[in-house]
């Protein structure tokens, strides 16, 4: 996909009603069955790009379904899900994304958000996997899953940036608490969160195109607040988490409205 005129970040690109959306493990079921598609649709669908197209055991459908799947959240308690869109599906990936996808619930919509400025005839992207991980770790990956190897700027070794690449990844990737809380007591030795740390973190995000992370940092640095029982800091940190979603997602896209909003309330 590719931007026919300039955008500005924060812009809303695309946003489209998915052709089918299915629990997650369907990616991973090869007996989805299309029986109750009418015509139109179904052929939509069978149009799309099928990167699992050989794979023993796989049939068109399964592989369809596999390479095109947009990640969803389904509220209330955010249940992984997937979408399979006729359009959305069709972005590629770059570990130096310039957009990200969001579910929006209430038009029942697969939407897609700029988060830098995107110039007339780049193309727009964004990223399948964990940007934070290492290059060896995201190639295994996209490879294992999407069956591609990713030449941006950030894959190429021989690339001047690839050394300063990799560094601040890593880093981003040792000072970021998990989601599920694992290794806190690493974090709370490199001397906690205040607002300038995790600016600088976001320093580091912008210096290495990855602007559209932004917003999730914030809300596991506010989740990690909350776990250490420092009410005010993850407060502080929950209500700067909305500023930064409300960039790049619509009211309530993910459950991370929900969780902030539960942390500021106390
Ligand atoms: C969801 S589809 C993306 C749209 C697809 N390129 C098309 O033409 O419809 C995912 C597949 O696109 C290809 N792809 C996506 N990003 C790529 C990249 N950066 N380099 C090479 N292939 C890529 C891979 O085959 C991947 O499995």
């Amino acid at each position: 996909m590719v931007a026919t005129r300039n955008i500005e970040a924060g812009t809303f690109v695309l946003r489209e009603q998915p052709l089918l959306v299915a629990c997650m493990d369907a990616r991973f079921d090869a007996s989805v069955s299309l029986a109750g598609m009418k015509a139109p649709r179904r052929e939509t669908l069978s149009n799309l790009y099928n990167s699992a197209r050989g794979i023993p055991g796989m049939t068109e459908l399964h592989g369809i379904v596999a390479t095109n799947a947009v990640g969803i959240a389904l509220p209330p308690d955010g249940e992984d899900h997937l979408a399979v869109c006729e359009f959305a599906s069709r972005v590629n990936h770059s570990c130096i994304p310039n957009a990200r996808y969001y579910w929006d619930y209430d038009n029942f919509a697969v939407g897609l958000v700029a988060t830098k400025h995107i110039r007339a005839g780049t193309e727009i992207t964004i990223t399948y996997i964990d940007p934070f991980l290492p290059h060896l770790d995201r190639e295994a990956h996209l490879l294992s899953n999407y069956g591609f190897t990713c030449d941006c700027l950030a894959c190429q070794k021989d690339s001047p940036t690839y050394r300063l690449s990799e560094t601040v990844r890593m880093t981003v990737n040792n000072l970021l608490p998990d989601a599920d809380g694992e290794g806190d007591e690493d974090l709370v030795r490199w001397g906690g969160t205040t607002k300038a740390f995790v600016q600088r973190i976001l320093n580091m995000l912008e210096v290495e195109g990855l602007q559209g992370e932004r917003a999730e940092v914030i809300v596991r640095f506010a989740e990690f607040e909350q776990r250490l029982g420092n009410k005010e800091r993850a407060q502080r940190m929950a209500r700067w988490a909305l500023r930064e979603l409300a960039k790049i997602e619509v009211e309530d896209a993910s459950p991370d409205w929900a969780a902030m909003r539960e942390i500021i309330q106390g």
